[in-house]
């Protein structure tokens, strides 16, 4: 459970009274997450979601609350800010920023169908046409920048094989950047669709939640992020999986050349991007009452296995 910051019945009382969601009736600290602090808060009125922003840049935030506002009215599935009585989404619950949102019906899956697959690929492509007339944007918090400094702060830390590995993919990061990266199409994306972060109803995705790495970046991005994520098991590609995503999300945006060419390439960003956060949290832990630490090892045998044989984009 991540809970790094906890919140009393006081301080939910004190929020409320900003809201016209009623009265307090229950809240429990989410078993889920490693980024923020979560909380379920059920009021007289409904069942919402209250996050403690515990890693954003405050001055990020109406960025994310505008996004989640613009994909729900255009149709995307997904958690909906609530707006407080004065019109904004953001609030301060122990000095820490905080939004609530609507609790969606659902449940997130660790062990998906390619029927689930395939109606993520429908609703990502939805989400990818959806942003088209969103124009506020955001650099990715995790981009090479941030890996290369990240890095040096692992150097101290990790074994002399791990260090290799990092810089040379650093370097060819650096180098796919100019070759293929700059080309792509790019739009505002999630940037963290995990497994953890759609909920289904059935084979239904009943929504998207988490936004709080959402960032104006490669379209390219979500799909290396989710064939890393939702069609790998136990270290085995899962071929179904993907194409059942792929197939999906094809139909509603073709891929162009370019994206296609940068592939490989993307999938090892992904790799490496997610390997490294998942460093940093490991040997550089925040710290609270309750928090979990994902495991690294697995970014670090996709990165090992793209470079061998990364999984393709033709379908059957
Ligand atoms: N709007 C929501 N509706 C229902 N459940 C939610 C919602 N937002 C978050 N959750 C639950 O809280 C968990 C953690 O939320 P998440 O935003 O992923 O946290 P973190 O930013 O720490 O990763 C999710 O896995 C989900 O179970
Ligand atoms: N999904 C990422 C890290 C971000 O975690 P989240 O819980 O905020 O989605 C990972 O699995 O490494």
């Amino acid at each position: 459970m991540s809970v790094y910051t906890r919140v009393t019945e006081h301080d939910l009382r004190a929020l409320l009274a900003d809201y016209a969601i009623g009265e307090l009736e229950d809240h429990q600290g989410i078993s889920a997450g490693v980024t923020n602090t979560n909380y379920f808060v059920d009021t007289t009125l409904g069942r919402w979601v209250l996050t403690l922003f515990e890693q954003s840049d405050p001055v990020e935030l109406p960025f994310f609350m505008q996004l989640m506002d613009h994909l729900a009215a255009h149709g995307v599935p997904g958690a909906h800010p609530v707006a407080r009585n004065d019109g904004g989404f953001l609030s301060s619950v122990q000095g820490k920023p905080a939004a609530l949102v609507y609790r969606l019906e659902g449940a997130s899956t660790q062990m998906p169908s390619p029927e689930q697959c395939r109606a993520l690929g429908g609703v990502v492509a939805e989400m990818h046409r959806g942003v088209g007339g969103f124009t506020a944007r955001q650099a990715n918090p995790r981009d090479l920048t941030w890996i290369d400094a990240a890095a040096v702060r692992l150097f101290e830390a990790l074994p002399a094989d791990d260090c290799r590995l990092l810089v040379e993919e650093i370097e060819f990061q650096r180098q796919a950047t100019e070759k293929h990266f700059n080309d792509l199409p790019r739009a505002v994306i999630h940037a963290d669709l995990f497994r953890d972060n759609v909920l289904f109803r059935g084979d239904r995705v009943a929504g998207v939640i988490d936004f709080y790495y959402a960032c104006h970046e490669c379209l390219l991005f979500d799909l290396a992020g989710i064939c890393s994520d939702w069609a790998w098991r136990d270290g085995e590609f899962l071929a179904a999986h993907w194409q059942a995503f792929l197939a999906a999300y094809t139909r509603r945006r073709p891929l162009t050349e370019a994206e296609i060419a940068a592939w490989p390439a993307m999938l090892r960003a992904v790799a490496l991007r997610f390997w490294v956060s998942r460093l940093i949290d490991a040997y550089f832990p925040m710290g609270g009452p309750d928090v979990k630490i994902h495991d690294p090892a697995p970014f670090k045998h996709l990165l090992l296995a793209y470079r061998d044989d990364p999984p393709g984009l033709t379908l059957p």
